[in-house]
């Protein structure tokens, strides 16, 4: 890593006094610590005071936002900014209402984006309705969108969190190049009523291109092949290769390569859940990310909310140095919210040159997971309360519940805050020895009362001191959930020249790629025919004598 700049310097210097106390201090002194560091935007409230921030470190963070206001410029001009695949980076533009607004060499975009929409929604009702008919005259019942990473993970977010806005179709997803997913879904479906829709940007990844084929071939088993042309559908900017296999014309989705996959479920990728939803509800979702774009292209750092998420995510990574961030949506339909967030900032962010190919200075995106609360509770909230490792959480609650059990989402609400709280505060040394039972030790026959209940305590004792950030929105409706995917993706973009890195490429997953095709073809050869270490030929020596 290089040297790093003045500013980061004065960071760590900020970050070495503010060490020296427990988090929970800062807000005994400060009173007023949750105005100060909270904003509201649009309707949701970030909350960010459970950081080990204050006044002057806050304000030396906001200074490193300088340079953001000329990449959103840029952004926003088309300018090539995926400079590593020489591309714009246009997703504002695919929820921009407007016919005007965003343009790629001179070329206005926003009729063409408008388009696929539009042909996106008369396919959706005419699906919907009933009126379009499968090659038995059956309307459709089921749809299966075959793709992977960005062609996989946005709609099936959005398609399980909007499930109360569900339409009448049955929604599958498979993603997975293991044979398992198709092997139990297929034998389910009825191929006349049955849709398919192969999403790939690319149109060439091996997972994505392997299941169309065995979902095509399990079609044409039972239905003539000239039936395909109405059951199977394509989402891809690669026109050529959609045709090759076999998909008529009328039933390619265009989206294009100022897209980068894992922003792409405002575009014809999210054409499956247009499908669930239906086009009004889908209308609504891009709406949602609009009014966040307008806020992130518009509002100040200092009320900047993606500016801020940003910021704070670079001070616990760059500063503090806590490798991880973990995701705690309290709301079960974003139950793969943590998923969808894992490539959006892991993919985006996972770098370690910066755009100049220099070594970056401080490290870049954390280890993002998670788990829907109170799920992640019984799971793995102990060490992040107990553990040796300080994790960074942000938790994510709707005020309102999409369900009527008003007990359920009072105690969701109330578990949510408890768990920041817990973790902020902790539980002292001595109101842990006051917790322990001195005559429930005794009754254990211990002869060292006194040690006992040290033990005891020393169990029970929180650090607490642990950081987390609180996102919260008036409910989770699709306008809500616009927002809220539009909040990460700036926060990364944010995050990405705070880093001066790329944040849209990737080509961190080539090399795996590649070497696959090789073993692919030495798990069948006679004679392996690459060369491997010799751990990888143990490797498939066992595989091929298993086969
Ligand atoms: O849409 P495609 O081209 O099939 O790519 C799928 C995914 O594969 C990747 O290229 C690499 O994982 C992602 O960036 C992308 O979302």
């Amino acid at each position: 890593m290089r040297k790093p700049e003045p500013i980061v310097t004065m960071l760590k210097q900020h970050a070495e006094r503010l060490q020296s106390q427990p988090l929970s201090a800062l807000f005994t002194h400060d009173p007023e610590r949750f105005q100060r560091f909270s904003i509201t935007a649009e309707g949701i409230l970030f909350d960010f005071s459970k950081n080990l921030i204050d006044e002057a470190a806050y304000h030396t963070l906001l200074q490193l936002a300088a340079p953001v206001a000329d990449w959103q410029a840029k952004m926003r001009a088309g300018a090539y900014i995926n400079s590593s695949e020489q591309r714009p980076v246009l997703h504002p533009a695919l929820r921009h209402p407007l016919m005007a607004g965003y343009s790629v060499d001179g070329q206005n975009i926003m009729p063409a984006i408008h388009a696929v929409l539009q042909r996106m929604r008369d396919f959706s009702h005419a699906i919907l309705s009933g009126e379009y008919r499968g090659y038995r005259d059956h309307p459709i019942t089921d749809i299966v969108n075959i793709g992977i990473g960005g062609s996989d993970l946005g709609p099936r977010l959005a398609a399980q969190a909007l499930r109360p806005y569900q339409q009448s179709l049955r929604c599958h997803f498979v993603a997975n190049v293991d044979g398992f997913e198709l092997h139990h879904l297929l034998p389910t479906l009825n191929p006349a009523t049955t849709l398919f829709i192969v999403t790939s940007k690319s149109f060439t990844t091996r997972e994505t291109m392997l299941n169309a084929a065995t979902a095509r071939n399990w079609f044409t088993q039972q239905a003539p092949a000239s039936a395909v042309e109405k059951h199977f559908v394509a989402i891809s900017a690669n026109q050529t290769a959609v045709r090759d296999f076999g998909i008529a014309p009328q039933h390619i989705f265009e989206f294009w390569d100022w897209v980068g996959g894992r922003f792409s479920v405002w575009s014809a990728v999210g054409l499956a859940l247009m499908l669930a939803i239906g086009p009004t509800h889908f209308d609504a979702f891009l709406a949602g990310a609009h009014q966040i774009d307008n806020h992130f292209f518009s509002a100040p750092a200092a009320q900047n909310m993606p500016i801020l998420m940003a910021l704070i995510g670079y001070w616990n990574r760059s500063i503090l140095g806590y490798n991880s961030l973990c995701i705690a949506p309290y709301h079960a339909g974003l139950e793969a919210l943590p998923t969808y967030l894992q490539q959006l900032d892991m993919e985006s962010n996972g770098k370690q040159v910066q755009r100049d190919g220099l070594p970056v200075a401080t490290p870049t995106a954390p280890i993002v997971w998670g788990q829907a609360g109170t799920n992640c509770q019984h799971a793995f909230f102990q060490l992040l309360h107990q553990g040796t490792e300080i994790c960074p959480v942000d938790f994510i609650a709707a005020a309102q519940a999409a369900h009527p059990y008003v007990a359920q989402q009072r105690s969701l609400l109330a578990n949510c805050l408890a768990q920041a709280e817990a973790l902020l505060q902790g539980r002292p040394f001595d109101a842990a020895l006051a917790s322990v039972d001195a005559t429930a030790v005794a009754s254990t026959g211990q002869e060292e009362v006194a040690t006992a209940s040290w033990q005891m305590a020393q169990q029970r004792h929180f650090p607490g001191n642990r950081p987390s950030n609180m996102l919260l929105l008036p409910r989770l409706g699709p306008h809500e959930l616009g927002m809220l995917l539009a909040l990460y993706e700036h926060k990364i973009f944010v995050q990405g020249v705070l880093w001066q890195i790329n944040s849209f490429d990737q080509w961190g997953v080539e090399l795996g790629k590649s070497l696959a095709q090789n073993l692919e073809r030495d798990l069948v050869a006679e004679t392996i025919q690459f060369p491997h270490d010799s751990s990888t030929l143990g490797l498939l020596a066992y595989l091929k004598a298993q086969a």
